[in-house]
């Protein structure tokens, strides 16, 4: 709702209350609407000032209003109210003015704003654009190229940036409502004509259809197939070349369009399920409301490869102490040396502070003694991991958490190493530690509650998405990997080609298909693990260089390691580059002689393979795992799924992650076509659907928010 009060005697205060973010809920919109009316008509009142409570002026239209039936007065004709009034209003923006709320504040006369706030357009985040007439005044206010970029991308720019685009009239460091009221006060009687944004002429530089040329190609080539963006672009042009009147009713058409598609609702879908996985909960019953995070002030990594200086730079900018334990002097002494260039391009970037003081370097395992918190991340070899531990266990001081970054060994067996296995959880982190989002919180069955949320809450203080999850070989993440580069292989055998496996993958949405994913990590790394599981078999030809265990395997991978092909590092994998450490991929002629000599020795034909088949096979044997990772209690939710996807995994966030993506296409037809597949082919692993998803689609395709009670029911019955 919102909050009129009258302050001086003559300023009309307009409150906007609708926590955490006063967004514009019906009663909001409703409020502001009777509260405008009711200032317009009150003699004494000469100006009109808006605001948000607890100092965020708003958050734009409230999103869970989105998935039903609009109810109370609409935003345009709203704002139109307030742009037409007759006295002037004043928005004073405390906190954050986005989406709608700046669409709002873009209808008052004036803008005054705390010099902490931020303001922007989110929308195309969110699958929509700017739809209560903000693709029609920003270009007016700011100019074309400064409003296609804020819309386009959706960035949030500071009060000091504002003030410089010409958005807000004035910044000030003290309470932005009170600097409101005064300049109200100073502007009462003055002529409204030239503050009323949607009359002014939008500017047109000489350059206008290059401007919308380069813009168009710039959100082509970023958004893989996300349709807001140029649809945004499209809005902004109608300001260009319509009357004002007219640009609306196109941004009006423009907004609808996305309103209704899939895309938006899978992007507001992930909007929340980010917000979601931090209310975790595990297999256990442990919870994110009742277990207290212990107090960390200082760390230690042990290990300073690639990923341990990640994450040494990522607890040092988060204001952690940290002591950085390498044991060979070399080592220890070139990972100081990046780590330092690491932190001082992201101080350079991000505008903030050295960290360098915060860390300690040191030589001996001994230096983390008085730590609170240990994570290791040394090579991801079993034995090397266990004799850590048991150091550690030794070591540290009583109720120091003891962290791993396996990226998939089993967390149980190294708790079984240490004297409080209840203080050992498993810290995921994904490569480059300090700018990669995701962080995985691995429980094992002995992990304490307190432990979890300690790494849960440490994980958002680095400024990570954290998602608690259960104990497996790979985890949510790389266990679900393994169906989708299996079923990529098994295509290869079949007829496909690396270059058309990958373009069917990047025209979904992918950044780069699997094989170029694996190009780029090594295929040595997931050769060690077979190698290690005993897949890897001497003989390389007859009929059991295809079989393990009784199921189909493909020995490729393991082939073109033999081969010395380990990917971009050695110039040669799946694709061929110009050089070791190339980055430009080119199908290689090699490679299909060699798959066309593999196929003859084995006997196999090769035919030719469909897109829709590349796609169903990769995907759906990706999804079906993650419904077995539900049955099993790894992930507690598909939400939690969904945000390791997009986030570790580069799954197309307009398409909401791979469980909100088995739900659009339909439960039961991803059940339909897995049993064809797994019909045509019986021996292929990854195909049969599990017996979640199999209920599920059974029960009519459920909404993805009820899944939970499906997911539970069997629990419950135990
Ligand atoms: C920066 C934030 C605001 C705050 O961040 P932080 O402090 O980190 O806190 P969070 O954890 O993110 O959030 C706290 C809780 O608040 C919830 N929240 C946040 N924002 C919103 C919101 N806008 N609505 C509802 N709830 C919100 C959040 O979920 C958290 O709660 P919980 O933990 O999940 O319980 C940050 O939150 C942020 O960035 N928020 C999003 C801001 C945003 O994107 N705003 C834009 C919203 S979209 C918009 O404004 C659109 C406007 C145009 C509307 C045009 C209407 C035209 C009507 C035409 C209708 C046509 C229909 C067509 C159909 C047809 O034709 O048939």
């Amino acid at each position: 709702m919102a909050l009129y009060s009258r302050v001086s005697g003559s300023v009309g205060m307009i409150t906007l209350q609708n926590p955490p973010v006063n967004a514009l809920s019906a009663a909001v919109r409703q409020g502001i609407v009777d509260m405008m009316h009711r200032a317009l008509s009150e003699p004494e009142v000469k100006s009109v000032v808006i605001c948000g409570q607890n100092g965020k002026f708003c958050g734009g239209a409230d999103i869970r209003e989105f998935g039903a039936k609009m109810t109370g007065p609409p935003l345009v004709p709203m704002v139109h109210l307030i742009e037409a009034a007759s006295k002037p209003v004043v928005a004073a923006i405390e906190g954050i003015a986005l989406g709608g709320g700046l669409e709002l504040a873009l209808s008052c006369h004036y803008r005054i704003a705390h010099s902490k706030a931020t303001l922007g357009f989110p929308e195309v985040a969110l699958g929509l654009l700017p739809g209560a007439g903000g693709t029609q005044r920003l270009p007016r206010l700011i100019g074309v190229p400064a409003a296609l970029d804020l819309i386009t991308t959706g960035r949030h720019v500071t009060a000091a940036e504002a003030r410089q685009l010409g958005i807000v009239d004035e910044v000030t460091d003290l309470n932005a409502v009170d600097a409101a009221v005064k300049f109200a006060q100073s502007v009462t009687g003055k002529s409204l004509d030239a503050r009323r944004i949607s009359t002014y002429p939008c500017p047109r530089p000489p350059d206008l259809d290059a401007i919308f040329e380069r813009a168009m190609q710039q959100v082509r080539r970023s958004a893989r197939g996300a349709i807001a963006p140029g649809t945004c672009v499209q809005a902004v042009h109608a300001a260009v070349t319509l009357p004002y009147a007219k640009g609306m009713e196109r941004e009006r058409e423009l907004f609808s369009l996305l309103f209704t598609s899939g895309q938006a609702r899978a992007l507001q879908y992930y909007f929340f399920a980010q917000r979601a996985v931090s209310r975790w909960s595990t297999a256990n019953g442990a919870r994110w409301d009742t277990s207290k995070p212990r107090p960390v002030r200082k760390a230690a990594v042990i290990g300073l490869g690639t990923m341990g200086r990640g994450i040494t730079v990522s607890l040092a900018q988060a204001g952690f102490s940290v002591v950085a334990v390498e044991t060979q002097e070399q080592q220890l002494s070139e990972a100081k040396q990046a780590v330092s260039g690491m932190l001082e391009r992201g101080a350079k970037r991000r505008g903030v502070p050295l960290a360098h003081d915060k860390i300690k370097y040191s030589c001996s395992v001994q230096a983390v003694a008085d730590v609170d918190l240990v994570i290791e991340a040394v090579f991801e070899d079993m034995a090397l991991k266990k004799t850590v531990f048991q150091q550690l266990s030794a070591i540290c001081k009583p109720g120091a958490l003891l962290c791993t970054n396996t990226s998939g060994l089993d967390i149980d067996e190294l708790a079984s190493q240490t004297q409080s296995p209840e203080l050992v959880v498993g810290m995921h982190f994904f490569a480059p530690a300090h700018v990669m989002q995701l962080l995985e919180v691995v429980y094992g069955p002995r992990s304490s509650p307190e432990v979890v949320a300690t790494a849960m809450q440490m994980g958002k203080k680095m400024g990570k998405v954290s998602v608690a999850v259960g104990n497996c070989r790979g985890f949510v993440g790389n266990r679900m990997l393994k169906p989708y580069l299996e079923q990529a292989f098994f295509l290869l055998e079949e007829g496909a080609t690396p270059e058309q496996v990958d373009q069917v993958l990047e025209e979904f949405g992918f950044a780069m298909g699997v094989f170029k994913v694996s190009d780029l990590s090594g295929l040595d790394v997931g050769w060690k693990v077979r190698k290690s599981d005993g897949l890897v078999s001497p003989a390389s030809t007859g009929t059991s260089a295809r079989i393990r265990g009784g199921s189909r395997y493909s020995p490729l991978g393991d082939l073109l390691c033999e081969r010395g092909r380990f990917g971009q590092k050695t110039g040669r994998g799946w694709f061929q580059y110009d050089k070791p450490g190339g980055r430009v991929a080119k199908p290689d002629p090699w490679l299909h002689g060699f798959l066309e000599e593999y196929r003859a020795q084995h006997g196999l034909v090769a035919r030719r393979i469909d897109h829709q088949e590349v796609l169903e096979r990769c995907l759906y044997a990706l999804i079906n795992e993650g419904f077995q990772i539900l049955q099993d209690g790894i992930a507690a939710g598909p939400e939690d799924i969904d945000v390791i996807y997009v986030l570790g995994y580069g799954w197309p966030r307009h398409r909401g992650g791979p469980m909100f993506y088995a739900g659009q296409v339909g439960l039961d037809k991803v059940v339909e076509r897995l049993e064809h597949y797994q019909q045509i082919h019986p021996d292929v692993p990854g195909l049969q659907p599990c017996s979640l998803l199999r209920k599920l689609a059974a029960s009519g395709n459920p909404a993805i928010h009820k899944w939970r009670e499906v997911i539970q029911k069997p629990r419950s019955q135990l």
